[in-house]
């Protein structure tokens, strides 16, 4: 079964077409690499996939399941453009921070069982921040602060992970931390990633699969066939941008 289809799917914001009748698939375990100039509609399709927008046309489907009948959504992890840099003060704990995503599933007291109390620390462990739990999220390092980002997207054991520029304003250090984290991630647990990147050279070199975005319309390469070279003198023959607008 395909974990995730996009069929003929079209967007647009107002009278602008952002995406254009695109077709995608992914299967378990792909690690996905959505590449394409500032605007060109990676972002758009991510929030179509997490629900968060709705196609005007063509359907998307999760583990077989039309995503209008779609509720599972635990199944599905997602790190967005946020920014991660709490100030000292910032009050919560890393336990309440990773618990936060755990709500759904307190029930109606937010009361914390030891099966959850169990998810967390499973999560904290996948990557390497257990003796952190009771620690204030503003004192960590921006490094260890994604790392807490990671488990609080892995403690209701997504299969599909959506990662939209996580990497923005962060250092070269924690960035191959970062892939190292979720390349074990994707080959041990299997989970299929997509990971919307600037950064093409690099990603690129992680992921299977490579989209390249442009004018509304979306290309699949297999990354042993994607060239980062002409993908660069590709988006050189016109006056497209490709470095990320959202810097710190
Ligand atoms: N809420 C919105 N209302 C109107 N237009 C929007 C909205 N969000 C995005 N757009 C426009 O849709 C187009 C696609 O935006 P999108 O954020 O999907 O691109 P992107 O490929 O993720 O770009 P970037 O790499 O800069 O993040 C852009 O022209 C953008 O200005």
């Amino acid at each position: 079964m395909k974990v995730l289809e996009i069929n003929n799917v079209s967007f647009s914001y107002e009278k602008e077409v952002v995406i254009n009748n695109v077709s995608l698939e992914f299967e378990k375990s792909d690690f996905a690499a959505f590449v394409g100039p500032n605007g060109s509609g990676k972002s758009t399709l991510i929030k179509m996939i997490t629900g968060n927008l709705k196609p005007d046309q063509g359907e998307i489907k999760i583990f077989g399941k039309s995503i209008n009948n779609y509720s599972d959504w635990s199944r599905i992890g997602y790190i967005s453009q946020q920014v991660r840099d709490f100030n000292q003060s910032f009050p919560a704990t890393v336990r309440e921070i990773i618990a936060s995503n755990l709500y759904n599933k307190m029930g109606f007291l937010k009361i914390m069982n030891s099966k959850l109390e169990a998810k967390i620390i499973k999560a904290l462990e996948l990557v390497d921040m257990k003796n952190y739990l009771n620690r204030k999220i503003g004192n960590l390092s921006g490094g260890q602060q994604q790392r807490v980002f990671i488990a609080r997207m892995m403690v209701n054991d997504p299969d599909l992970i959506l990662l939209d520029e996580p990497l923005v304003g962060v250092d070269i250090r924690a960035q191959d931390d970062f892939y190292q984290i979720i390349g074990e991630i994707n080959n041990n647990l299997q989970k299929t990633v997509i990971m919307v990147s600037h950064d093409v050279n690099l990603i690129s070199k992680q992921a299977n699969k490579v989209i390249c975005f442009d004018n509304g319309e979306a290309y699949p390469h297999d990354s042993g066939d994607f060239s980062y070279q002409n993908y660069i003198e590709g988006l050189r023959d016109t006056s497209i941008r490709i470095i990320p607008e959202h810097g710190h």
